[in-house]
């Protein structure tokens, strides 16, 4: 059994894809990229979008009626390592106490040209 999960907090999907789906407990949250879904915009520099990104994944969880603690395991996408620091220091601040597993890749480009996209898995 699978459940589609949308926040209008969040930005909507732009492909063929949900923002979440969740079976048997856990939640999959799509990448999300640093865009605010009141405005359309997208953050601008390393550390806005971390931190957009990263609302968007809270958003798309509180929907689900889930938390940032509810978290597994992350995978940050980055548009070049040199922003590994710059997200780094973002990221420790959404998370208390044990921080999920978590995977950081460099990629050749993202979506709409963005820096940052973060996925993740949460259980119930
Ligand atoms: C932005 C995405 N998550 C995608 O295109 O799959």
């Amino acid at each position: 059994m699978k459940k589609v999960i949308c926040s209008q907090k969040a930005p909507g999907a732009i492909g063929p894809y949900s923002q979440a789906i969740e079976a048997n407990g856990m939640v999959f949250v799509s990448g999300q990229l640093p865009i605010d879904a009141a405005t359309g915009v997208m953050a601008e520099g390393a550390e806005a979008q971390a931190r957009q990104s990263l609302e968007n994944v809270k958003h798309i969880l509180e929907e689900a009626g889930l938390g940032m603690a509810n978290i597994v395991k992350t995978t940050v996408f980055l548009a070049d390592m040199s922003l590994f620091a710059d997200m780094n220091k973002v990221y420790a601040t959404y998370f208390e106490g044990d921080f999920p597993a978590r995977s950081a890749v460099a990629v050749k480009a993202l979506p709409k040209d963005a820096l940052v996209e973060i996925e993740c898995i949460a259980v119930r």
